[in-house]
């Protein structure tokens, strides 16, 4: 088992061993360091170009207003991302986003206390002598250097100083989950970003709602990641409906692995495991138990359970810290808040996947436009009369469809909105550019 001296966001509880972090955090700041992290030899050469510019890679952690957590060859650190100011927020650093990290062109100002700084003063960094593999990168400054937050509050963006290190660029994603935005703005915010796994969790303690894991599954497949079905409490769950539930999930899920795991006798946790790769992601209803399973992967109780959730001033149970954190085994498991509760956005793709049998029946219809109503000639009308297709699937098809139109279409009048902003400024500029010159003598 990995020491977990590495994670940035394990918090400091008092315990002296936990204190004990920094000099830890030099042994295990090798270029393996940022492995755990999920640094592979294909970002070391994306990287290439940046490290010739005397950047350094990291992983994003945690985002926060115009801050981020992240995780460099030579441990936690803290960035400023205000040098990022993408138009579209889709394209802004997220948890699982891989960087190109420089010093800071803002003035670090004196250090004054910093909420996220251990009480002990900080010993000199380890790595700087110790670490001849690493000297080849530019040290980070002393004060971009990061404990994790003394309380799992986070601390207060506004109060905490400038960073020396900020993002210079991110790398381009493989993957993200994308989450369709609220009324406020139509642009999808990006949840999680590089994910290889996403666990669906279905809990066989409630009836199966298929529309709501076609829906996940639908998602799952359009971030470009692979899915695996987890059925978790399996020991509220008599065998035959288990076995039910595990049919038609099966169903609904043609390829996808499934796991039936439980939180209370530990079964199908290790199948889990093994089953899970790179950077994962669970997602599910609330109630699942995503912490549950992620707590059994951690092998430590690293994530608030239902049980002792923070409740926020609305009320509303949450998810205090926003993680990546290294497994045991290899990878990381990534928890957001955003990532519970997900909806659809631009997830055509991961539909067209998900129904692909009624796709498949599609193409024998004889008009390629045929919306399986009461066209002539519809297989897909034809399949669920002959009992081929239950007509439930085409309902869940359609109204998936039609909430993923939605979303994207509020997304183009966005784009075109904001395309007409720009015109309009560019115009202003110039008509005061040119009023400037016929004004002057
Ligand atoms: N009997 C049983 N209870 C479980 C199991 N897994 C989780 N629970 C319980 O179910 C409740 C919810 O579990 P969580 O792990 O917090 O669920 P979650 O999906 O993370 O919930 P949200 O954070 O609201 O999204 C808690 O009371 C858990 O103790 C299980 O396998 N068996
Ligand atoms: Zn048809």
């Amino acid at each position: 088992m990995r020491p977990r001296s590495d994670d940035p966001s394990r918090p400091s509880d008092g315990n002296p061993s936990h204190n004990r972090r920094t000099p830890e955090l030099g042994a295990a700041s090798t270029p393996g360091n940022l492995s755990a992290y999920g640094w592979t030899p294909e970002l070391g050469a994306a990287f290439t170009p940046y490290h010739e510019a005397g950047l350094i890679p990291a992983r994003i952690v945690r985002v926060d207003r115009g801050r981020c957590d992240v995780v460099t060859e030579h441990g936690p650190a803290r960035a400023a991302t205000s040098a990022l100011h993408p138009s579209d927020p889709s394209l802004a650093p997220c948890t699982g986003d891989w960087a190109a990290l420089r010093p800071s062109l803002a003035p670090t100002p004196e250090p004054g206390p910093n909420p996220n700084a251990e009480s002990n003063p900080e010993p000199p960094p380890p790595w700087a002598s110790a670490q001849p593999s690493v000297s080849a990168l530019p040290p980070l400054p002393a004060s971009a250097r990061h404990s994790p937050p003394a309380s799992a509050q986070p601390a207060d963006p506004e109060s905490a100083p400038v960073p020396a290190l900020e993002l210079a660029a991110l790398l381009p994603r493989h993957s993200a989950i994308v989450r369709s935005s609220a009324s406020r703005s139509s642009h999808g915010q990006v949840l999680a970003a590089n994910v290889d796994t996403v666990v669906i969790a279905v809990s066989l303690a409630a009836p199966l709602d298929p529309g709501r894991f076609e829906r996940l599954l639908a998602l799952a497949w359009d971030s470009g990641a692979r899915p695996v079905a987890v059925l978790t409490k399996a020991d509220l769950a008599a065998d035959d409906d288990a076995d039910a539930v595990r049919t038609e999930v099966r169903l609904l899920a043609p390829g996808v692995e499934t796991v039936t795991t439980s939180g209370v006798d530990g079964q199908g946790l290790a199948d889990l495991a093994a089953l899970i790769s790179g950077t994962t992601v669970l997602i599910g209803p609330s109630g699942t138990g995503k912490s549950t399973l992620a707590n059994a992967l951690l092998g430590e109780d690293l994530l608030a359970t239902g049980a002792v959730r923070a409740q926020d001033g609305k009320g509303r149970h949450t998810t205090v810290r926003r993680e990546l954190l290294p497994l045991p085994g290899g990878g990381v498991l990534i928890d957001t808040p955003g990532l519970r509760g997900i909806g659809l956005h631009d997830a055509a793709d991961g539909l067209e996947q998900v129904f692909g049998e009624i796709e498949e029946l599609a193409r024998d219809c004889r008009f390629g436009d045929c919306a399986h109503d009461s066209e002539p000639g519809c297989a897909v009308q034809a399949a669920i009369l002959a009992g081929d297709l239950p007509r439930r699937r085409l309902d869940s098809y359609r109204k998936l469809q039609r909430e993923n139109e939605w979303a994207t279409s509020r997304n183009d009048a966005r784009r075109r909105s904001e395309r007409a902003d720009k015109q309009k400024a560019i115009t202003r500029h110039l008509r005061a550019t040119y009023k400037f010159r016929d004004q002057r003598p």
